[in-house]
């Protein structure tokens, strides 16, 4: 049995094999990750748009996080599990300590990641002086995505590479466990993950990284658009496809349920409750 995951481990992890972490959002999703054995599950405010409908993950609650990530853990116990705060419940020191607070207790969450660096430095400060976790998150942030005007790519002018820097910077001098690093070019990714002492976890940030993260629908074929760093390792969607298809097929043709799919009563149970339909005539 492979060992579990810990923040304190995260940080020896730094340079040896790369890290494997992808999101979940329920029971059975969580079943097949401690199965498969991925190292770090992420309870993503991407819910909302994997699961929930929405078009971004601005309309996500605490409330919503706490619900999947409860699900999770029943499905993956023994799996280190990190879960996103959602936008607006760390905007200042009480509230995200209240949020952070919620989250652990009510989930049993292993850590929590903010997306920012200086602008919520104290926030990440508080946590991790009062014990809790915290996994940084920099560069297209999606909880930004008004300030953006999009799902844009970050770090690509020299001011923004030495901002992106200075916050990679400022998180790890405040004690964070890991540093997800997500749509950046791969040579800002490489060089931010040199100059840290956290894991770097990257998606769209290249294989220079310490380790990488995947949106679960990605991952499997389950989404219906994809970013342009998402690659589908398997073709959920056809196959779930070719089943329902299937399915409906048999449906109409009556070739389901066949008798092994039935259940039945002996012929004598069946005369004799026939003959008392027949006397009653
Ligand atoms: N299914 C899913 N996967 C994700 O990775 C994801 C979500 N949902 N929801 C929350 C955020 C939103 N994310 C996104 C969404 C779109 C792009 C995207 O379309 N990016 C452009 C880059 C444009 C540019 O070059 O600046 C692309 O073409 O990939 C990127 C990240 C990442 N997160
Ligand atoms: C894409 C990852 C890093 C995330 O924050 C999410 O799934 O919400
Ligand atoms: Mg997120």
């Amino acid at each position: 049995m492979k060992e579990r995951m810990t923040a304190q481990k995260l940080k020896t992890a730094k340079g040896q094999t790369p890290l494997v972490w992808m999101t979940a959002y329920d029971y059975s999703q969580a079943l097949l990750l401690e199965e498969a054995e991925i190292d770090v599950i992420l309870v993503g405010d991407s819910v909302g748009t994997t699961v929930m409908g929405y078009d971004s993950t601005i309309p996500v609650t605490l409330d919503n996080m706490i619900y999947h990530a409860s699900l999770v853990r029943r499905g993956a116990p023994r799996t280190m599990m990190v879960v996103d705060l959602p936008f607006l419940t760390y905007t200042d020191v009480s509230t995200a300590l209240k949020s952070a607070g919620r989250l652990i207790q009510e989930t049993l969450a292993d850590a929590v990641k903010l997306e920012g660096g200086r602008k919520i430095i104290e926030q990440v400060d508080a946590l991790v002086r009062h014990d809790i976790p915290v996994v940084g998150h920099l560069g297209l942030t999606p909880q930004s995505i008004h300030t953006f005007g999009g799902y844009r790519v970050q770090a690509r002018t020299g001011e923004g590479i030495r901002a992106l820097v200075d916050d990679a910077r400022a998180l790890d001098d405040h004690g964070i466990s890991a540093l997800v690093l997500e749509g950046i070019p791969d040579r800002v990714a490489a060089y931010v993950t040199q100059h840290v002492s956290v894991p770097t976890i990257g998606i769209g940030a290249g294989n220079q990284t310490d380790g990488q993260v995947l949106v679960f629908h990605d991952g499997l074929g389950l989404s219906s658009r994809y970013p342009k760093f998402a690659k589908p390792f398997a073709d959920v969607r056809g196959t779930v496809l070719e089943g329902l298809r299937q399915y409906r097929a048999e449906v109409q043709s009556r070739s389901f349920p066949d008798d092994a799919h039935s259940y039945h009563v002996p012929d004598k149970e069946w005369n004799e409750f026939w003959s008392h339909v027949t006397q009653d005539r």
